[in-house]
């Protein structure tokens, strides 16, 4: 998948989508006020549920999130003295509040039952105590500052600068390293930062539930990928493969293909070089035409289903693959190569393209069978590995049926 694929589906699309949600539930305001009694719960309801499925499927950092919001939410709900003092710091609290979910977009996800769970809770201690001090040390040194900055800057400004850095530290990290929980940390930021300057824009149990929503969507969403997509080339893993074999039709054409001399490339070039050109190999199969779906078997092999079509009218596009891999000069970069280039090896290196730059080329074989009537889908894929086997004999880099 290519990176602005990438970044739309997990960045963009969820962004766009809780941004739509919001402005619907805004519009549907007199529907949903009768039920407000019930609304008001939700919170504690949501954010639980989210936290408990957050530290099962070890996203930790939801989880805390989602805890810290039961807690803050509580606090606006009850006149508790331990709140009311909470209630007193309502700046303080905003600016620590920001500094700890953004903490949260840079650190990764750990078991909290351990020594990482004391070092969250100190974080979340130092985040929230920055906030104290940032707006002792303004109120104190704020006429200094203003006075001796080289540019103009307001008290307002000065207040709110680590909520704009932190704004914009997160926007970034959650843009370059797009994934379901790095958007679901900038949408809470966003919400955060959002209730402070509008807090009757939207009711509090409105934003919040609508947060745990958007956690237990991450949550399932990020397991299903877990699930069914295989880690280092972004493809459907094999289980994938057998969930798509349960609603495939009686015709059907399917092709294994495998890297040609991968073992010699590995221990030619390493096997982080390895799984670069994995990666990049992938990229170009997932390229595939004529409706074929594209999965990692396992290891160096692949295998596409082609629903609805015979072994005859899917050669092209194959050979349109195996061509394009053929042709792709796969650039190294210098630091991964672990040993220098094995003549033996089928992996060749040109230095005509990218001048400079050291590159390799690998090829792939490819046996394909069509599935005959009464065969299961298992037999059919054993015929395109026997075809696969075929291709290797008679030399590699070509398609055999
Ligand atoms: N880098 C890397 N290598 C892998 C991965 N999975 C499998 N391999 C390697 O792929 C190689 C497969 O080797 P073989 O099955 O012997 O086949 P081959 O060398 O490709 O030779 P032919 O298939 O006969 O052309 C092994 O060295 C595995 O270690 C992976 O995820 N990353």
């Amino acid at each position: 998948m290519s990176s602005f694929l990438h970044g739309c589906r997990y960045f963009i699309l969820p962004l766009l989508i809780t941004f739509i949600a919001l402005i619907l539930i805004q519009v549907t305001e007199a529907s949903w006020q009768i039920w407000y009694a019930i609304i008001a719960q939700l919170p504690y309801w949501l954010l639980s549920i989210a936290a408990a499925m957050a530290l099962q499927f070890n996203r930790s950092r939801l989880a805390c999130l989602a805890l810290l919001l039961v807690a803050f939410y509580m606090s606006k709900q009850s006149s508790a003295q331990v709140f009311t003092m909470v209630n007193n710091h309502t700046d303080e609290l905003f600016i620590g509040g920001a500094i700890v979910i953004s903490w949260f977009a840079f650190i990764k996800d750990r078991g909290l039952v351990s020594s990482h769970g004391i070092l969250r809770a100190l974080g979340i201690m130092i985040g929230l105590g920055l906030g104290f001090i940032w707006l002792e040390v303004i109120e104190r040194f704020q006429a200094e500052i203003i006075e001796k900055s080289p540019v103009n800057v307001t008290s307002q400004t000065l207040t709110l600068a680590p909520i704009i850095c932190c704004l914009i530290l997160v926007f970034f990290r959650a843009m370059w390293r797009a994934n379901l929980v790095n958007t679901a940390i900038l949408t809470t930021l966003g919400i955060w930062v959002f209730y402070y300057f509008q807090p009757d824009a939207f009711p509090l149990a409105v934003l919040l539930s609508s947060l745990a929503v958007i956690y237990l969507f991450t949550i399932l969403i990020d397991s299903y990928f877990l699930a069914y997509r295989d880690e280092l080339t972004g493809l459907a893993s094999r289980r994938a493969l057998y969930n798509l074999v349960l609603s495939l039709g009686r015709k059907y054409s399917v092709a294994m293909l495998d890297i040609d001399h991968f073992k010699k490339f590995n221990d030619t070039y390493g096997h982080d070089v390895g799984d670069q050109v994995l990666k990049l190999v992938a990229a170009k199969m997932a390229q595939v035409s004529g409706g074929g779906k594209v999965f990692r078997y396992g290891g160096e092999e692949f295998t596409i289903v082609f629903p609805r079509k015979n072994a005859q009218t899917i050669l092209d596009d194959l050979e349109d693959v195996r061509e394009s891999i053929e042709d792709y000069s796969i650039v190294l970069r210098e630091d991964k190569r672990t040993k220098k280039s094995n003549s033996q090896a089928k992996a060749r290196r040109s230095k005509s393209k990218n001048a400079g730059k050291k590159t390799v080329s690998v090829t792939i074989s490819i046996g394909v069978a069509e599935r005959h009537s009464g065969e299961s889908f298992d037999q059919a894929l054993k015929r395109a590995d026997q075809a696969l086997y075929r291709a290797k004999k008679r030399g590699r880099n070509q398609i055999c049926i």
